[in-house]
């Protein structure tokens, strides 16, 4: 491992060939997310249960706190936490949240202070800076809300002079992103009046609104959905349900799974099943499709190598973006070309997606060719050796580290800045030794 601080920390691992065994997930981001908000706006105290504590969940609760929510308890491990519910608003009237690259925080949180009073700076690293906030803003603004752009309009850092949210109608835009259509619908029940939500367009990633809705459910509130084109929400406020149970996260589930359709297995997961309410269950399917064998238990998912090489396969996958990176890394081991649709949302997530993909996958020895919305990727004859750049994002971590099962014995490729995946799965280095008996050394905290 590379211990000099002023060059990038990275991790080695040599060629894998077998994965076997059993993990508990960590908990889901996005349930994990949007329960500590609604535990904190409902009326009553929520207890969670195996929760993911990651940079994601962290900056959201350390912004609730921020907000006024006292009295947030956490577990030595933080897998569990007591949460007192503020009742429709928060306290406090001034503050800063800095959210890192948390897409989730920054956007659920900007409608939910809005409901407040008072003046409020959201913010994140660099990255964020370049992630669109615009059509979340322009349906604030048609609720009351007053918000300006300090650096790029369109763009965070943003400031909010909070003076409630009064209901009624607005429009939104969610062919960037289902986050902003999440955070209003998430802060609809605490607004002055019952509110109409009318999705203008395209609506793109639609299951992440629909585990909203089941959540928001879960809280007491009962929304009406038609056809994901208008939304009718009560102004009741949240009630909270007592105990609320986290399923582990289905996008960090895509990378065991596909490590054990490629390596043999059986790989069984423990924390997620065929009832999860998160789209990227469905990663499952598409695996099945290219080959593995996907069997399921009560609160376990199972895969383990079927047809292999695994099948190539040409579809849109713009209801799975996060988990559509992971068959992005599963169409190098492919037996011809496979194409992904639907993807345009990558290019404004943790990285362009789209350019950092096709950058790494070519080092892997992929031919690789790129649209605006799409990706199409040969695999390689021989696997390459590589320094693999992970852009900061956890997920390209992720991916790449599966190219580890295609090399030649003897071996091994690089993954640079590979604490990234704190972003997501703290856990994730860890869970792949257990699972694959390799021995590479994890650098320790950045
Ligand atoms: O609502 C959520 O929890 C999420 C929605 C998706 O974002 P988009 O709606 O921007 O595609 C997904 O990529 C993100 O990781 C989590
Ligand atoms: C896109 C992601 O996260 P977010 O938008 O919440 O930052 C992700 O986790 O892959």
């Amino acid at each position: 491992m590379n211990k000099n601080p002023s060059s990038p920390t990275f991790l080695e691992i040599r060629a894998l060939d077998h994965i076997q065994g059993e993990i508990r997930l960590p908990g889901s981001k996005s349930i994990t997310n949007r329960a500590l908000l609604l535990a904190s706006l409902a009326q009553g105290e929520t207890r969670l249960h195996h929760l993911l504590w990651s940079d994601d969940t962290r900056y959201m609760a350390e912004s609730l706190e921020k907000l006024g929510v006292q009295g947030m308890h956490f577990s030595a491990d933080y897998s569990e936490a007591v949460i007192p519910g503020q009742n429709g608003r928060f306290s406090v009237k001034n503050a800063e949240l800095f959210v890192g690259n948390s897409g989730t925080s920054i956007r659920f949180l900007t409608a939910a202070v809005a409901l407040g009073q008072g003046d409020f700076t959201l913010t994140g690293i660099e990255r964020m800076k370049e992630r669109p906030i615009r059509d979340l803003v322009d349906a604030l603004v048609q609720v009351g809300a007053k918000i300006d752009y300090t650096e790029n309009a369109g763009y965070p850092p943003i400031v909010l002079h909070a003076n409630g949210l009064q209901g009624e109608i607005l429009h939104i835009k969610g062919n960037i992103s289902s986050q902003y259509l999440t955070a209003i619908l998430l802060s609809a029940p605490c607004m002055q009046k019952p509110l109409k939500i009318v999705v203008d367009g395209e609506l793109i990633s639609k299951p992440y609104v629909t585990m909203t809705l089941r959540m928001m459910q879960q809280f007491g509130v009962e929304v009406k959905n038609l056809d994901f084109k208008e939304f009718h929400v009560p102004n009741t406020g949240y009630i909270s349900p007592g105990d609320y149970d986290v399923e582990g996260d289905a996008s960090s589930a895509s990378y065991a799974l596909a490590a054990a359709a490629i390596a043999d297995g059986p790989v069984r997961l423990l924390g997620l099943d065929e009832k999860s309410m998160q789209g990227d269950i469905h990663f499952a399917d598409v695996l099945a499709e290219m080959g593995a064998k996907i069997s399921y238990g009560k609160g376990f998912v199972e895969s383990r190598r079927g047809e292999f090489p695994l099948k190539a396969i040409d579809k849109d996958l713009s209801s799975i973006p996060d988990a559509a990176m992971t068959v992005a890394a599963l169409c190098l081991f492919a037996n011809g070309t496979s194409t992904i649709r639907g993807i345009h949302s990558w290019k404004v997530k943790e990285t362009d997606r789209i350019q950092a993909m096709a950058n790494e996958l070519r080092k892997a020895g992929a031919e690789v060719s790129t649209t605006d919305e799409s990706i199409t990727i040969t695999p390689p004859k021989v696997f390459k050796t590589a320094d693999f750049e992970t852009y900061n994002d956890h997920r390209m971590a992720m991916c790449m580290s599966l190219a580890a099962f295609g090399l030649e014995k003897g071996k091994s490729i690089r993954i640079l800045d590979p604490l990234c995946v704190n972003k997501t799965y703290p856990g994730y280095w860890k869970d792949l030794k257990t699972l694959t008996g390799a021995n590479f050394e994890i650098p320790s905290a950045k």
